[in-house]
């Protein structure tokens, strides 16, 4: 058995010391689709931002895999800023900047590659467009365009089905499809739980602490899902700084 991706060893992951995940375990394997799944403010975009090394580990570690440095980010959509006067094209080249480099030329071969991407999200022609002038699902298309050029073997998705219609979902579940049959590793913050049950074989169901890890029909149960949901609503915003637990 290939060594896992990423191995999380009792992870905990606070702001200002107050935990938004408590004592996370458990190992990513190589090659799995798995959702993200919880109430809001259960911590899972805290955990895709620590996996990046955006957020700091409080307690526990996280040991990355061989791909420690090859990881495709999708942050939620909100966090892109949309008045950047940047082109859809460009957006997408930035995918690309591991083989062209910083400050490096583009190649004939990377521009063909963007242009090839675009036309896999269904966007060809919308080359020399602004970002700002596009819908959220064409700007989210733009998003995984620049993932498919990014071509990396681990792939993180902060809630990428967030406001956009059911075309552009079947589109984009379809590359996230194709990314799972060659092999790749993808780990999705999602809150469709019908979508996960159709679409995610594997199941992380988060409530500040992880409730479920598994497959996903097991993970999603009415007992683990109802448990998320008490959990969530306890939850007091003020509570004490983590204290380590043994
Ligand atoms: N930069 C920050 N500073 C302080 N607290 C934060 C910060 N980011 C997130 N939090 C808090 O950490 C907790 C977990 O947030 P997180 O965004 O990880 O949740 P989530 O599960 O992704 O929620 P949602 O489904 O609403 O996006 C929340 O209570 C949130 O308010």
């Amino acid at each position: 058995m290939t060594p896992p991706v990423l191995t999380f060893d009792n992870v905990t992951l606070a702001y200002q010391r107050h935990p938004a995940l408590h004592h996370l375990s458990g190992k990513l394997q190589e090659g799995s689709l798995t959702a993200v799944a919880g109430p809001n403010g259960a911590g899972k975009s805290t955990l895709l931002k620590a996996i990046i090394g955006e957020v700091p580990v409080s307690e526990g570690r996280i040991v990355h895999g061989a791909h420690a440095r090859d990881i495709g980010y999708l942050p939620q959509i909100a966090e892109i800023n949309r008045r950047f006067p940047i082109t859809v094209l460009d957006t997408v080249l930035m995918g690309g900047w591991k083989a062209t480099g910083a400050f490096g030329r583009v190649g004939r071969e990377m521009l063909s590659l963007a242009r090839a991407a675009l036309e896999d999200v269904g966007l060809a022609g919308f080359d020399y467009r602004l970002i700002g002038s596009l819908s959220v699902g064409q700007l989210q298309r733009v998003l995984f365009a620049r993932l498919i050029l990014q071509d990396m073997p681990v792939i993180l998705l902060d809630e990428p089905f967030n406001a956009i219609d059911a075309r552009t979902i079947a589109v984009l579940v379809e590359i996230i499809a194709g990314w799972h049959r060659e092999g790749r590793t993808v780990l999705a913050v999602l809150h469709d739980m019908d979508l996960i049950r159709r679409h995610f074989p594997e199941t992380l169901l988060l409530a500040r602490r992880p409730i479920a890890w598994g497959q996903t029909c097991q993970a999603l149960s009415p007992d683990n899902l109802a448990h998320a949901m008490a959990l969530a609503e306890a939850w007091d915003e003020n509570s004490e700084p983590c204290r380590k637990v043994s």
